[in-house]
């Protein structure tokens, strides 16, 4: 290319785009060399007998990323899908990516939250495994995954904070490299993040957040990106019952590029070098999720203009009582530590 000509397009690169062509498996680099696929199928509130042949259509249509959690209570289909789409040749367990996380109730006992995930996987090890949330809640209470008090309130463990946690996570990684490649994080603010660094000898791989445009996660995306903290989106598509499928702006853009809302809201995340995971358990939607394009700086400053307008929406909130360090939510006990 004649080098004058090169330079000017250089200078015309909008600043956002690092991927100018994104596909659902573009490599997204991790602090541990290993890479993530841009695009994953979530699976949360994915029904038994309904994930199994998401999944297994997922896998069929070039999807390369799940995404898993212990406490989802559907491993075991999901597992039966990764066994089958091995079995069959479709695709090689070290082509896919797996994601799973250690529930609260599991905190002192990260070995065997681990393992419970890898037995219902029917897989050796994952690729990454995050602290669910920064939350520990009594491992023996009145219930295995959401313990309650008497007066209905989450029974939380104060014998441990996050930070142990973290340090199980480290040593577990350290003990069983064979079945975890990387450990990271979920749902932590920046608050929980500074406490957590400066004891932490492995810097998370990941923070996997909620995260679309009327949820812009400023703050914490930028504390992650100078830390080389990967970004994984959740609930991109706002969640069930969302209505970003009928934002005015996102349909504007999505008419600019002649794509759908969905495609604009999951391409979103590739312009900010984050990863994404969208859930689906339709056929067509789980196609339609695949495609992603490279949107550029008038699109982000437009979707960058909806929250100003609407306000900030935060579609997963669970009750555990206890201040997360959100900016948009201060009640509930600090934890941070
Ligand atoms: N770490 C954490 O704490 C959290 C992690 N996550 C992860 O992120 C994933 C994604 O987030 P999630 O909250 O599930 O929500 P999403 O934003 O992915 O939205 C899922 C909803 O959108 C529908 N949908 C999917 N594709 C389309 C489409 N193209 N057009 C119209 N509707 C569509 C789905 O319906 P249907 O399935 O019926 O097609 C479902 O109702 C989770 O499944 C989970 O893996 C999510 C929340 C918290
Ligand atoms: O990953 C998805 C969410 O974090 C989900 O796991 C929680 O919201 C959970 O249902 C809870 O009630 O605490």
């Amino acid at each position: 290319m004649n080098p004058s000509l090169s330079k000017f397009m250089l200078a015309r690169t909008p600043k956002h785009i690092l991927h100018p062509k994104p596909t659902m498996n573009t490599a997204i680099p991790l602090n541990t060399g290993a890479t993530i696929p841009a695009l994953g199928l979530g699976t949360w509130q994915s029904a038994p007998g309904e994930v199994k042949a998401a999944v297994t259509h997922a896998i069929e249509a070039g999807y390369r990323h799940i995404d898993c959690a212990y406490c989802y209570q559907n491993e075991d289909e999901v597992g039966e899908a990764l066994q089958d789409v091995i079995k069959r040749g479709i695709v090689k367990r070290e082509e896919l990516f797996i994601t799973s996380k250690l529930w609260c109730t599991f905190h002192t006992r990260t070995e065997e939250g681990l393992q419970k995930s890898l037995d219902l996987l029917k897989t050796d090890y994952v690729d990454l495994y995050l602290m669910h949330w920064p939350v520990p809640m009594n491992p023996n209470g009145n219930h295995p995954l959401f313990p309650k008090l008497e007066d209905g309130s989450r029974d939380i463990d104060h014998s441990i904070t996050h930070i142990d946690t973290w340090k199980n996570l480290e040593n577990l990684i350290k003990s069983h490299p064979e079945k975890v490649k990387a450990i990271g994080v979920a749902n932590y603010s920046v608050k929980y993040l500074e406490k957590l660094l400066p004891q932490a000898s492995i810097v998370p791989a990941a923070n996997q957040i909620e995260n679309h445009p009327l949820l812009p996660q400023q703050e914490v995306y930028d504390y992650c990106k100078q830390k080389g903290i990967h970004i994984t989106a959740y609930s991109p598509l706002g969640s069930t019952g969302s209505p970003l499928f009928k934002d005015e702006t996102v349909l504007e853009v999505a008419k600019k590029h002649s794509v759908s809302a969905g495609c604009v809201l999951l391409s979103y995340h590739l312009a900010r070098n984050s990863s994404v995971l969208a859930k689906s358990v339709t056929p067509s939607r789980i196609d339609e999720n695949r495609k992603l394009i490279a949107l550029d700086d008038s699109d982000l400053e437009k979707l960058a203009s909806i929250p100003k307008k609407d306000g900030i929406k935060r579609f997963v909130y669970p009750p555990f009582g206890v201040n997360c360090g959100f900016p948009d939510k201060t009640d509930g006990i600090d934890l941070s530590g």
